[in-house]
């Protein structure tokens, strides 16, 4: 239920109402209530109808956008391992099992220093936060500490996220490694203690590494602390063929690579599976049938030489998808790095497999907010500009100061949208808001009033 219309913003909106249509609207009017969700979204034409039916608080404000500037939803990060961060943009030479001996388990376990994770933590989530990211789904170290210090960094920052304390019970450094009952009673901790801050804003998620480093006992130890809290699940799934190999000679009674998780209970409609590149057809059957989402992470299969996911696929198996930026597989942490190597692998997969069509470019825009925002679970909360749900929203203007965007007169709305998209970045995200707080702005921001 909404309330009483607070604050009218007026300007362009774009937003998805679904996976296949797209509202552009290039005077549109959105309105919020005195809790900041979203009450209506119409054309600018409307605003004294919307005045009659909504009927609007005495003191409401209207927003006014300048030109060219337009509100879409803020991008949701379905995988990012924010441990990571310090590596962005090194080290892409080598698949992943060599990628995670030579520079990822060194890093990570840098993150038994406190002072480091805090640094770290800080600059990740002010970097994503700046570049549009309104909701995160979080790998941090095996480390509760530095894991607790990313979950009050989110929330001091303003950002909406998914914190997991990444679990290894074998196949890991000797000194980058848990023994089994530690790993699972540090994670019900890390869970217990983060829940009960009751935070609007921050989730802890079970967070198994993947197969190879997770003995049996962990995995299905980490399933009951999950189905105990009832919290979220995340890991990596047929990602690369090295490594799928491996799963196969440590489980040589499963069917497949999913078939591992599903086995340990770690398969359910809350569970985000990071890649699936090399799915066969039972699996997508599986996760399907599990309601599994799948994280798509396109600059991390190209960057540790993966392969492709083939995203229209698993779209036909009614699979739900997102996408992630993989940091530091992935080299960027900018959720539009990921949108437009999501359109170029699809355009990738067709090359081989013409009977699977390239995503549309609105179809890449639902895989950065609304898809995203069903593999977090959270479809009812975020993700569009539906009535009842948050304001996570970005005002972008393709004109800001130093835009890497050149606008034309005869530019449409949807043409300065589409510009944006393929070539715009930080510098044309000017406001940023979570839960309808402005957590981040530029100069060529709109004027806002004081309580935002
Ligand atoms: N891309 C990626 N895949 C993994 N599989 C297990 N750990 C990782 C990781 O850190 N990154
Ligand atoms: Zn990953």
């Amino acid at each position: 239920m909404t309330g009483e219309v607070r604050t009218v913003f007026r300007g362009g909106i774009v937003h998805c109402v679904d996976a296949s249509t797209t509202q552009l609207l290039e005077d549109g009017v959105l309105g919020l209530d005195q809790s900041n969700r979203i009450v209506f979204v119409e054309d600018g034409s409307q605003l004294a109808l919307l005045q009659d039916r909504y009927g609007f608080a005495a003191d409401a404000r209207t927003i006014q956008l300048k030109p060219h500037q337009f509100l879409m939803p803020g991008f949701i990060d379905t995988h990012i391992h924010a441990s990571q961060y310090p590596n962005a943009g090194t080290g892409l030479d080598m698949p992943l099992l060599q990628w995670l001996e030579t520079y990822t388990f060194p890093t990570e376990a840098m993150f038994a220093n406190p002072e480091f994770a805090q640094n770290a933590y800080e600059k990740v989530v002010q970097r994503t936060l700046r570049s549009g990211t309104t909701a995160c789904s979080y790998f941090t170290t095996i480390h509760r500490e530095a894991s607790t210090t990313l979950v009050e960094t989110c929330e001091r920052l303003g950002q909406r996220a998914y914190v997991g304390k990444v679990c290894m019970d074998r196949n890991s450094p000797s000194t980058y490694i848990e023994v089994t009952n530690e790993s699972i009673r540090e994670t019900e901790a890390f869970v217990q203690a983060t829940l009960a801050r009751n935070s609007e804003l921050v989730t802890p998620i079970v967070t198994p590494r993947f197969v190879p480093t997770c003995s049996s006992q962990l995995m299905t130890g980490l399933g009951e602390v999950a189905r105990r809290y009832n919290v979220p699940i995340q890991s990596h799934v047929s990602e690369n063929a090295g490594e799928i190999e491996w799963v196969r000679q440590l489980h040589p009674q499963c069917s497949s690579y999913s078939d591992v998780y599903d086995v340990h209970g770690l398969l359910n409609s809350k569970a985000i599976m990071a890649h699936g590149v090399h799915l066969s057809e039972a699996e997508m059957q599986l996760l399907s049938a599990r309601k599994v989402g799948v994280s798509h992470c396109p600059c991390s299969n190209y960057g540790i030489l993966s392969g492709i996911c083939r995203v229209r696929d698993l779209h036909q198996h009614n699979v739900k998808v997102g996408l992630g930026t993989d940091v530091s597989g992935g080299h960027s942490p900018a959720m539009l790095e990921s949108l437009r190597l999501a359109l170029i692998a699809s355009k990738t997969v067709h090359f081989q497999e013409p009977a699977l069509a390239p995503l549309r470019l609105y179809e890449g825009l639902h895989l950065a907010t609304l898809g995203g925002a069903e593999v977090m679970g959270l479809q009812d909360q975020i993700g569009n500009f539906a009535p009842g749900k948050h304001f996570d929203a970005l005002i972008v203007d393709p004109s800001s100061i130093d835009s890497p965007i050149d606008v034309f007169a005869k530019d449409k709305f949807s043409d300065r949208v589409e510009k944006f998209l393929f070539n715009g970045d930080d510098r044309n995200i000017v406001t940023v808001f979570v839960n309808g707080k402005v957590v981040k702005r530029l100069a060529s921001a709109p004027a806002l009033t004081a309580d935002f």
